[in-house]
């Protein structure tokens, strides 16, 4: 693309020289190990290196121009600007020729449920025979292809790239997660959403936000970046709202677009009523403006009721008729790691859920309390550099809601394991739950004890097949370590 083209997309710059010959920009990167010849560079301060101090490596690597929001000094033009992190989400979606407006996107943002609602939308979609993308925690998905992933929303280069890569094998709907930290960030600046999706907001990434307020207010923008385009078809730009959480009513006041509730709650547009939960699976009565179906899942509890209804309500505002989308949401089994079942012989009955906020512990327990007889286990660790206040709030709810809690690591990453321990035990004072800082220890145990009709739930790290120690991933999969140890076990009587 031409430089012209990148630098007028930029409405408030300094270029310095003035750049009087065009010039093909190859790539833009924020990142010199990516760097091609002829590349746009644009220095984005990080965590642990700002990128304007790269800003000559980037240079010597064949970069032709630099963006930069600080005065730097180099042989090439450098486009000034106030924030690059802005000038980034702008540059690309020009670059790659803005494909999210070729595209039906939704993006899903709440502290739970996001991974689960994205699949559950995708499938719908995919069972009306549509070209689907997926972009969120576990993976970006191009239709069948799957893609690894850094971060549940990428950058904005990687995020305009992908739905690049969407458009242009034929993706037709894309279904997004989109983290808070990423609105705080600016990764989706510039994204062209037509349906925004609030599944609920807890308690989480506080060491990020520093106090729930902010969070809240991250979680907004999104719905302030929907805008409001209003086409005669009443097709585009829904807002799909939990309004039993309050956050969610707060949100309504902070789009222009349509808005669709859902929830609970009588006055819900979209609701669930009539809720029985089984050990293998749940049914409910919906209301679509007051018309009921009787609806069911193989997806057990009444948070995946609530995210159900959030893909059903997606779905919905996309113009999709009730019945084919009911018909998809009752054939679909669960999102890997999310409440998974491992198969057993044993009589005790292991669940593998992603777990890792003191709310969607407390969902989890409870759900297993509705169908549980017996011990109630769980396996539980917090992650190392991540919210701290949230410790001593898990391992409270762990030793209430279960009668065998197991204490153990969760990517400790740069932390002590043993600090995260303490700032978990610290919340149960009068508590003596068991502690094994190995994890693959502590699942093994409580396999080894748990007897036939009880339960063992081993939350935190869902689909994640590694345990980072330090800065290093080590291959660990807590369905394949609960595998092993039922295997060991005698078949039930
Ligand atoms: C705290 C945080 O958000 N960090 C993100 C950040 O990394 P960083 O700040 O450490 O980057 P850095 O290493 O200081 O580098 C700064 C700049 O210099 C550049 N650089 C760096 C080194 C080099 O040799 N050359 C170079 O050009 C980098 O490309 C970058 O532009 O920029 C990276 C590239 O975009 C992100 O992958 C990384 O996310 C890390 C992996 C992370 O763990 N982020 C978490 C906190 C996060 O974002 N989580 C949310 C929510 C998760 C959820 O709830 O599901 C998410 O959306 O993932
Ligand atoms: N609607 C919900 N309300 C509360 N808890 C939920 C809900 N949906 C899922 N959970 C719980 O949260 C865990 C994570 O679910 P999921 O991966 O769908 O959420 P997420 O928002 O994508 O999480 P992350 O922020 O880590 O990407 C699940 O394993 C389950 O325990
Ligand atoms: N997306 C979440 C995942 C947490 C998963 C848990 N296993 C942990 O490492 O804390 C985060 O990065 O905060
Ligand atoms: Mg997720």
């Amino acid at each position: 693309m031409k430089v012209s083209k990148l630098i007028n997309s930029l409405k408030f710059k300094q270029v310095q020289p003035t750049i009087t010959t065009d010039f093909d920009v190859t790539m833009l990167t924020q990142d010199t190990r990516e760097i091609q010849p002829g590349a746009m560079f644009i220095a984005v301060g990080g965590y642990h290196i700002d990128g304007h101090t790269l800003v000559k490596q980037a240079v010597e690597k064949g970069a032709k121009i630099i963006v930069a929001q600080k005065r730097i000094n180099v042989t090439v033009p450098v486009v000034y600007v106030q924030n690059t992190e802005r000038a980034m989400a702008i540059l690309a979606d020009v670059f790659f020729e803005a494909p999210s407006q070729k595209m039906h996107m939704i993006g899903v943002t709440g502290t739970n449920g996001k991974t689960t609602v994205t699949h559950l939308i995708d499938q719908i979609y995919r069972d009306q025979n549509q070209a689907t993308g997926l972009m969120g925690t576990m993976y970006r998905r191009i239709k069948d292809e799957t893609f690894p992933t850094e971060n549940t929303t990428p950058d904005a280069i990687t995020t305009q790239k992908t739905l690049a890569q969407m458009r242009e094998v034929g993706v037709k709907i894309v279904s997004m997660e989109v983290s808070s930290i990423a609105l705080v960030l600016g990764r989706v600046w510039g994204i062209d959403y037509d349906v925004a999706v609030f599944t609920n907001l807890t308690r989480d990434h506080l060491d990020f936000h520093k106090t729930m307020d902010d969070y809240i207010h991250a979680k907004s923008m999104l719905f302030a970046q929907l805008g409001n385009k209003y086409n005669a078809d009443g097709t585009s730009k829904v807002a799909v709202l939990n309004t039993d959480d309050p956050v969610g009513r707060e949100f309504e006041q902070y789009t222009a677009a349509h808005v669709l509730t859902y929830g609970l709650n009588t006055d819900a547009m979209i609701r669930a009523q009539n809720i029985q939960i089984y050990s293998h699976g749940t049914e409910f009565d919906l209301s679509v403006f007051g018309h009921l179906t009787h609806v069911t899942t193989k997806l057990i509890g009444q948070f995946n009721v609530y995210n159900l209804l959030a893909a059903f309500a997606a779905a919905y505002a996309g113009g999709l008729p009730e019945a084919q989308i009911i018909t998809s949401l009752e054939k679909v089994s669960g999102v890997k790691g999310r409440f998974q079942s491992i198969p057993s012989h044993t009589g005790v009955r292991v669940i593998v859920d992603y777990s890792h906020t003191p709310d969607s512990l407390l969902n989890a327990l409870e759900t297993i309390h509705s169908f549980a007889k017996k011990d109630i286990y769980c396996v539980i660790g917090c992650g190392g550099d991540r919210d701290k206040g949230k410790r001593a709030k898990m391992a409270k709810i762990a030793v209430e809601y279960s009668t065998k809690p197991i204490f153990t690591a969760d990517n400790p990453r740069t932390e002590d394991p043993q600090a995260i321990l303490n700032d978990m035990l610290a919340g149960v004072p009068n508590d003596h739950p068991e502690v094994y800082i190995d994890r693959r220890e502590a699942i093994t145990k409580a396999v080894e004890s748990a007897k036939s009709g009880d339960v063992i739930l081993i939350a935190g790290k869902g689909h994640e097949d590694y345990q980072i120690l330090g800065r290093t991933k080590h291959h660990f999969d807590d369905c394949e370590e609960a595998a092993k140890a039922l295997a060991l076990k005698p078949v039930a009587d």
